[in-house]
């Protein structure tokens, strides 16, 4: 990873408005999908963003490639800010920036065979020159996915879950692209076929020199793979650190509860941690609370800032460099200035933070064996 930065984010929104009536189409209210991020990332790094579903994470890795339209904010990538770009300056920007969605069946065309999909980019962005180059190409590509050549003829129901994640990265390949957005590049497939993905990710990144921006709910899987973690609340950041940093000493409360859900192999380890649950669901984007965002479900929750002050994403003294959190009570939380408030088991729900046990913890071990 390099200090040279690849794309800059300011305060990013999108807000998709909300349409009732049935002869005029009056906008009754906005979803805050996003609602103001700050994101940095650098040549050749992979920036892991996670949080709850519906948090706007897809949305923003969207934004980001345009192809979601901000309603304000600038994404500057390599220089140039994507926004303003039209007509040819951006479809030369989106050749430089491509996306590997969840489910590569859905998309992926399944009237096109292997070869037509990868050729399609290739042609829309002028780079298949002729066919002895286009078919050396397509060569590679599928050498640098490791699937066998005999793959061109075939179509996308023919493979495996694994194997169809596997073209969906060659066709973002195809076009040479400097920087991939995967949203959720593996939730969809088995544990073990997980592993295998997340690798050949790494394994092209370091040949390719390629830069990251992956989206998962999973933290086992962004950890293993990010230099970076941003995690999301309700549209905006509540904390970002290097991975290591924001697994040693998550400062967010939001953070510290999403660790916590995560099940460690070590049953007597697993016993002594302290496990953080979080009150009521995940409060609607179209009717974001006051203040700072998490307070309705905050263990640490003060009277009367949080529930009227927006916090700002800030340095914290003694954290470990570059991290940042928007939290006003960050340091006393660390402390132990500040004790979590005890949560009535009535009103517990953990169900969206609690990840599938046995699942986690397997791929974690599949990643490090
Ligand atoms: N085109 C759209 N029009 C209106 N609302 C939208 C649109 N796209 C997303 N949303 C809403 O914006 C919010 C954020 O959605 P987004 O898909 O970005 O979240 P996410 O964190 O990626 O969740 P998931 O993991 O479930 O995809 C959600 O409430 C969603 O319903």
């Amino acid at each position: 990873m390099s200090d040279e930065v690849l794309v800059e984010i300011s305060d990013l929104k999108v807000h998709f408005p909300i349409k009732h009536g049935v002869v005029f189409d009056r906008t009754i209210g906005h979803v805050y999908a996003v609602d103001g991020v700050d994101l940095t990332i650098h040549k050749g790094e992979t920036y892991g963003l996670v949080g709850e579903s519906g948090c706007g994470k897809s949305t923003l890795g969207r934004a980001m490639l345009r192809l979601t339209e901000p309603t304000s904010g600038s994404v500057v990538f390599d220089g140039t800010d994507v926004a303003k770009l039209k007509g040819e300056t951006l479809r030369k920007a989106r050749r430089r920036m491509q996306m590997i969605f969840q489910d590569p069946l859905s998309s992926l065309d399944p009237r096109q065979s292997v070869e037509s999909i990868l050729v399609e980019g290739m042609r829309a962005h002028g780079l298949d020159k002729d066919k002895e180059s286009t078919a050396k190409r397509l060569r590679e590509l599928l050498a640098a996915v490791g699937l066998p050549e005999s793959s061109l003829r075939k179509y996308p129901h023919e493979f495996s879950g694994g194997q169809r994640q596997r073209i969906g990265i060659a066709r973002a390949l195809a076009v040479e692209p400097d920087l991939i957005v995967a949203d959720e590049p593996v939730s969809a497939l088995d544990v073990s076929v997980q592993a295998q993905v997340v690798n050949l990710l790494e394994e092209l990144q370091d040949n390719l020199g390629l830069t990251y921006l992956v989206i998962a709910h999973d933290l086992a899987v962004v950890r293993h793979i990010s230099d970076r973690i941003g995690v999301m609340y309700l549209g905006s950041l509540v904390e970002e650190a290097d991975s290591d940093a924001l697994y040693e000493q998550p400062l967010h409360p939001y953070t510290k509860a999403l660790l916590s859900a995560i099940p460690v192999p070590d049953p007597v380890v697993e016993d002594s941690r302290e496990q953080i649950l979080l009150a009521g669901d995940l409060p609607s984007p179209a009717n974001p609370p006051n203040g700072c965002r998490f307070h309705t479900r905050c263990p640490w929750k003060q009277e009367t800032r949080c529930d009227t002050e927006r916090p700002a994403l800030r340095e914290v003294e003694g954290a470990a460099p570059g991290q940042r959190v928007a939290c006003h009570w960050a340091e006393d939380i660390r402390d132990g200035k500040i004790k979590p408030h005890e949560v009535k088991p009535e009103l517990v729900e953990t169900g969206a933070l609690n990840p599938d046990v046995p699942h986690v913890a397997s791929v974690v071990e599949a990643m490090e064996s």
